[in-house]
């Protein structure tokens, strides 16, 4: 690490706790939109945001994204913007909620791991699941949790208690927009809220809801410029 690339001092609390943890960040558009038509990843954060993104993923414990993502984006969630992080284990454990275990066994977060290229993903699924699916990500190196479905989905507070008794205290929450919108109608799951607004206008995506017209939370500092991008930082009310 060089002396100008230490952790960012308005992330610090993110670690600041042991015990269960939780914070929800993404980046969206100046029209609240987090992908292009179709769910297509679009390339929304700037350099120096997206290095605090990579930043916020070292400072907590696990990550975790829903099968949507990983079906459209087949994302790492590892550190590699970071200079100091070629050392997998300074990445954050991947967690992906997959009801229905539909992820692709030829996905980058499975290939990284069983590349040593990256952590082991940790999968919660519904005990419901097709036994043949089960076997076929477990084959592919996936860690398998059969969790209770809650009206259809897998609840969020249950995966963060079982991740907190994992040792994963700190969980950072990516997205996309289905696990947002669980996120944030989940009575009180966040910690905190950071998001990433882009000078862009995407016109046709997906859409995220408005927080700052959501009402149970509020800003927890003032907005902060980084490259082209502002930061805005939530707590709950
Ligand atoms: N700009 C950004 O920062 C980010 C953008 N994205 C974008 O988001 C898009 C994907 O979003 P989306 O399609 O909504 O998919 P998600 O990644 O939100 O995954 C949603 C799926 O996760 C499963 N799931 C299990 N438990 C839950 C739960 N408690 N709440 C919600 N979902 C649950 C469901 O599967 P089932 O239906 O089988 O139960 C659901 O369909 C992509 O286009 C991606 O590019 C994603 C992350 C960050
Ligand atoms: N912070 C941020 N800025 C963007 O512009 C993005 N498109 C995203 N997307 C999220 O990052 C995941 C990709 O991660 P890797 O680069 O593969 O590590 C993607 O799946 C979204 O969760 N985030």
């Amino acid at each position: 690490m060089t002396p100008d690339e230490s952790q960012p001092e308005y992330l610090i609390d993110a670690l600041a706790t042991r015990h269960r943890s939780a914070t929800l960040t993404y980046a969206q558009s100046r029209d609240n939109k987090i992908a292009g038509p179709g769910g297509q990843m679009l390339p929304l954060s700037c350099p120096e945001s997206m290095r605090m993104t990579h930043w916020m993923r070292y400072m907590h414990d696990a990550i975790l994204v829903g099968v949507g993502t990983v079906s459209a984006d087949d994302p790492q969630l590892n550190t590699r913007h970071l200079p100091l992080t070629s050392d997998k284990q300074r990445s954050p454990r991947p967690v992906v909620l997959d009801t229905l275990l539909v992820t692709s066994t030829g996905c980058r977060l499975l290939l990284n791991y069983r590349t040593s290229a990256g952590r082991q993903p940790l999968f919660y699924h519904s005990k419901d699941a097709p036994d043949d699916r089960r076997e076929a990500l477990s084959a592919a190196g996936a860690e398998m949790v059969a969790m209770p479905l809650l009206n259809g989905h897998i609840s969020m507070h249950a995966v963060l208690d079982d991740l907190d008794q994992r040792g994963y205290h700190s969980v950072m929450i990516e997205g996309g927009a289905k696990i947002i919108a669980s996120c944030l109608a989940a009575p009180n799951l966040l910690d905190r809220i950071i998001v990433t607004v882009s000078p862009s206008i995407v016109g046709q995506g997906i859409e995220v809801e408005d927080i700052s017209c959501n009402g149970a939370y509020e800003r927890s500092r003032s907005d902060l410029a980084l490259g082209v991008d502002t930061i805005s930082f939530y707590k709950p009310i």
